[in-house]
């Protein structure tokens, strides 16, 4: 049994047959090197019979270095009736300049009929002579036996004589695929097992992820004797996606115990698999396991009080070694752990006073029950607890604002605020306009504040979300605004309820002015690090 696996990532090619990506030549070239750096051993690119994107990508990698993948172009076999050499597709894998080509064949009887339709000794001689053409060319080849699974399921004999087929002409892999997804774990290790017992060229995995089950399959395959997985990062993909690199990867390496990466490279898997995500332009699940921000993100008072004692309570393994980190969030269910940890976070100077932190948690509940809810407001809460802890110096206060909304018959909604509030002692009166009623008071209020702190003019608005609340008793009726600020180098959450929508912006709006004046954060600084080391924040 193999004691190293070898890691195939396709998130440049199966990953963008997932719907909603696309990637340019420029984007394709930042994640290569990214997962070069990660340290996967295989980077399938593209392909190259496919669009002038992908042959362009290869014209580009070819003078390129990578310190530890192999850069391998995707294709099929030949077309039916027809000779290799003669084959477009094949001669753009050559052409591409790569020393790694894959190509995948059918291996399901149904699918050669059917879909090709062709005959099934037509078939094996197309596996045959694309394998030697390429193989006859210097080249490494890795073959795809698509739908395998399905294949050994239908037609056992056939199957098996297919990648027979692949391994005469001198496949360096056997990949075998569950290309539909639908295969569960006990049948791919009994039918890997059968592969191995029948071919002596190494075997890989390449699963679909229709049953939530790829990861769990390609461990399985691994299991009976795999020595590739093929992945993608985050798990992109065809239809539900592949299997998650980022989940099989760990696995492999801190559960079974295989040697996939090393320990330095496992360690910036959540800053690669969250770089992919924003390149892909792909909102990445907080509760993605291993690498997602709420992977080892602790809610409950009983988790977080043990925690405190030995993390290993409720973690399965340290977020650290794959670049992850523990957070602890506060919230109704929230006990005094939660709020003292928080507070520690903050490098916010308390002496341990559990009468204030006992305090502070009857306030988060109240104001929870109210229907604020902190998980998304980091910014609001800190405040609460900078107050609670610290004191916080008043920039303004509120005396009173007014609003103005007019449509008439011609024109379109034009709306204003106007706002008096109290600065160092003065009062002060300004009236704007926006194109809404929340824009109109953020200018109002900032014309307001400006001469006295001139850096809000750096800070704006990036995203206003409402939420109408559930008809409980003590949210009937309400709404809660959660507002996103920006000072384009790190980004703040803040939060208000009221039944006026007016007002919850209001508050939401005033603690983000507020957040921005009273000085950032630890976290915040931290945040922005990690951003700048993932290139995602530019000067
Ligand atoms: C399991 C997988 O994920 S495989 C990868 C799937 N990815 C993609 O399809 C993305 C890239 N694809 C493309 O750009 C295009 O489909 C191309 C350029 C490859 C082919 O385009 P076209 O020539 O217009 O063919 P089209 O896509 O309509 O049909 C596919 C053809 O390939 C043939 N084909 C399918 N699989 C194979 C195979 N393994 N070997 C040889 N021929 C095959 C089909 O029979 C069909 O031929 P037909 O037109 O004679 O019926
Ligand atoms: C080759 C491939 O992508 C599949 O069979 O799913």
């Amino acid at each position: 049994m193999p004691t190293s696996v070898k890691i195939f990532d396709t998130t440049l090619r199966d990953g963008t047959q997932g719907e909603g990506i696309s990637l340019s030549v420029e984007d394709k070239i930042k994640i290569a090197r990214k997962l070069d750096e990660l340290g996967v051993h295989y980077i399938e690119g593209g392909w190259p019979g496919s669009n002038s994107k992908d042959i362009e990508f290869f014209e580009r990698t070819r003078t390129m270095t990578f310190k530890n993948a192999k850069i391998t172009a995707f294709g099929s076999t030949r077309r039916k009736d027809s000779k290799a050499c003669d084959d477009i597709n094949l001669n753009r894998l050559v052409d591409s300049g790569v020393q790694v080509a894959t190509i995948f064949g059918k291996s399901w009887d149904f699918h050669v009929t059917t879909a090709i339709q062709t005959t099934l000794e037509e078939n094996l001689n197309m596996i045959y002579d694309s394998v030697q053409f390429l193989k006859s060319k210097g080249l490494e080849v890795i073959y795809d036996a698509e739908h395998f699974f399905d294949g050994y399921k239908n037609n056992a004999e056939y199957a098996l004589q297919t990648i027979s087929k692949a391994q005469d002409a001198g496949a360096d892999w056997i990949v075998l695929c569950d290309t539909n997804g639908g295969s569960l774990p006990g049948e791919i290790a009994q039918i890997v097992g059968a592969v191995k017992a029948h071919v002596s060229t190494p075997v890989g995995i390449h699963a679909h992820n229709d049953c939530e089950l790829a990861v769990a399959n390609s461990l399985a395959a691994v299991q009976a004797g795999a020595g590739q997985v093929q992945g993608t990062i985050n798990g992109y993909g065809e239809r539900c996606g592949n299997a998650n690199l980022s989940s099989v990867i760990p696995n492999l390496q801190l559960k079974l115990g295989y040697s996939v990466l090393s320990d330095e490279q496992l360690k910036s898997l959540t800053s690669v698999s969250r770089y992919i995500s924003e390149i892909a332009n792909m909102h990445m699940p907080i509760n993605q396991p291993f690498v997602g921000n709420a992977a080892f993100a602790h809610k409950g008072g009983i988790h977080v009080s043990a925690i405190l004692k030995d993390a290993s309570t409720y973690e399965h393994i340290k977020p650290e070694l794959v670049g992850n980190k523990q957070r602890v969030l506060v919230s109704e269910l929230a006990g005094q752990s939660n709020v003292l940890v928080k507070a520690q976070e903050l490098n916010l100077d308390f002496d341990r006073d559990p009468q204030k932190s006992k305090e502070i948690i009857e306030k988060i509940k109240e104001m929870e029950h109210q229907g604020y809810q902190f998980e998304g407001a980091d910014a609001t809460l800190e405040l609460i607890l900078r107050e609670a802890f610290e004191g916080l110096e008043e920039i303004f206060t509120l005396e009173s604002f007014k609003m103005l909304v007019e449509k008439t018959a011609n024109h379109a909604v034009v709306s204003e605020a106007i706002v008096k509030v109290k600065v160092h002692g003065e009062t002060i009166y300004t009236a704007a306009e926006g194109n809404g009623p929340v824009n109109a008071l953020d200018n109002a209020l900032r014309k307001a504040l400006i001469q006295y702190y001139p850096d809000i003019k750096n800070i704006h608005l990036s995203d206003y979300k409402v939420r109408v609340l559930d008809e409980k008793d003590a949210t009937a009726g309400k709404v809660r605004v959660l507002m996103e600020t920006t000072d384009f180098s790190s980004t703040w959450n803040t939060l208000g309820v009221s039944s006026n929508i007016i007002e919850a912006s209001w508050y939401a709006l005033v603690d983000s002015l507020r957040y921005a004046l009273l000085g950032r954060t630890r976290i915040e600084r931290e945040d922005k690090d990690q951003l700048e080391q993932l290139g995602v924040v530019n000067h």
